[in-house]
This record gives C-alpha cells, structure tokens and sequence, in this order.
C-alpha cells in the first residue's frame, strides 16, 4: 500500500519522513478510501491516485509552515475541513501543533472524528459548525488558519480575521491563478509576508502558498 504514496513522490519533497509517518498517512488514506465507499464521503472516491495526490499537496506546505510557526505548541484552524485535508496530515507529521478542523457538513465531521480516534490523534479537535459560529464563540483564539479548496481568498480572509490572534497568520493554499484572487485583497487590512511556488512532485498544476497577517493588531 505504502508504494502508493512512494511512487507517487511523497519522498521528492524533502520532509524527512519516516516509515512509521508514511504508514500513518497510509492508514489515513484507507479509512478515507472505506468511508468513502460506504459513506459516499466526498467527490474524491475516484481513483485512489488522485486522492493520494490531494494528500501530496496537502503536506507540500510544511516546509514553509514550518519557517513561520517551527515546532511550537501553536494553535491552528483549518477551515471547511471536508475529508481532514489538510489538518489531518499536518496533525499526524506535527504532533506539537494543535489542529481545529472545522467542517458544517455533520456527515464528515462524523469521518474526521472516526479518523481522529482510528490514528490516536490527541492534537486535533473537530468542529461539526460553520465557521462564522466558532468564530463568534472562540474569537482571536488562533495562531494560524488554513485552508484547502474553501472558498475565495478574499472570503477566507474574511472568515479567518475574528478567529486570529493579532499577530495571526493566515496560510491559503492557491494555484498558480491567484494573482486576481490577490487583487481583491484590501491591503490596507492585509500584508503579504510570503507567496511561495510549492513544488508537487508528480502534479502538474502549480500551486502556491500565499501567507498574510492582519495589518490591526488587537483582537476585534
Ligand atoms: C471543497 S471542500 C474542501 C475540503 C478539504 N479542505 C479538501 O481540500 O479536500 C470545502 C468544504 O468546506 C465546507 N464549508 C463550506 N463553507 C463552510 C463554512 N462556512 N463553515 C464550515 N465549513 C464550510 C464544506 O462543507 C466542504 O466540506
């Protein structure tokens, strides 16, 4: 099974990751794969490849979440969840950061948290809410949001602003298009720290990661 992952590059992005990381992801994928077959989960019960691939991308962001939060007790949210991307293989390669998956959909949260106790996963907690509710109840509580295929960049910010800590970091996962989604951005409230090309081995659409922090710094 774990050959999926290898031939798939897993190992071209550099992370280090060892057999004991490559068998937990790989056990992921199989919960996912089962549930979605009974469930009917998410769109990505094609073939397995491809969701091998959304896993790739998703953890194609370490090395440059890494550089901004590096290997403290961070908490970070990720928004519209959907099947655990990327949350779940960030929690399971970085158990020293603390992941909130956020997903309205009941259905999926009900996979995420079979996934959560199938991998022990004591760093993540699963939020079956919208994300404008738990930002009204948890506000500035945040060090970083994410977010995977959630909505415009613009509409993420939005999202993410009340859930952030003053100096908060927003990471939006982007393909190569984002130029226009950028330019939506009020940068009176935004500054651009970092917009870097990701490197997906095997995945030929460019992705990149853009990361902003709010200009005010005080919570709302
Ligand atoms: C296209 S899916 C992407 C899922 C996952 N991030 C991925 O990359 O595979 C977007 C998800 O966002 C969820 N969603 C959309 N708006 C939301 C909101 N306001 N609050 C919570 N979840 C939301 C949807 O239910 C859906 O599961």
């Amino acid at each position: 099974m774990t050959e999926g992952l290898l031939s798939l590059g897993i190992e071209d992005l550099g992370l280090g990751l060892s057999g004991a990381n490559i068998d937990r992801l790989e056990l992921f994928l199989q919960e996912m794969a089962r549930w979605n077959r009974v469930h009917n989960l998410t769109a990505i019960e094609d073939q397995r490849d491809s969701v091998v691939l959304h896993l790739i991308d998703s953890i194609a962001v370490l090395p440059i979440m890494d550089q901004f939060l590096g290997n403290k007790a961070v908490a970070i949210a990720d928004l519209g969840s959907g099947g655990g991307l990327p949350a779940i293989p960030l929690a399971i390669l970085r158990p020293e950061w603390r992941l909130t998956l956020i997903e309205a959909v009941r259905k999926k949260t009900a996979f995420l948290q079979h996934a959560r106790g199938k991998l022990e996963l004591k760093n993540t907690e699963i939020l079956s809410e919208r994300v404008e509710a738990v930002a009204k109840r948890r506000p500035g509580e945040f060090d970083a949001v994410i977010s995977r295929a959630f909505t415009s960049l613009a509409n993420f910010l939005e999202l993410s602003l009340p859930l952030l800590k003053p100096d908060g970091l927003v990471f939006a996962m982007k393909a190569k298009r984002a130029d226009e989604e950028l330019q939506e951005v009020s940068l009176d409230q935004w500054r651009l720290i970092a917009d870097e090309p990701l490197q997906i081995p095997k995945l030929k659409v460019e992705r990149r990661l853009l990361v902003l922090t709010p200009m005010r710094k005080s919570p709302i």
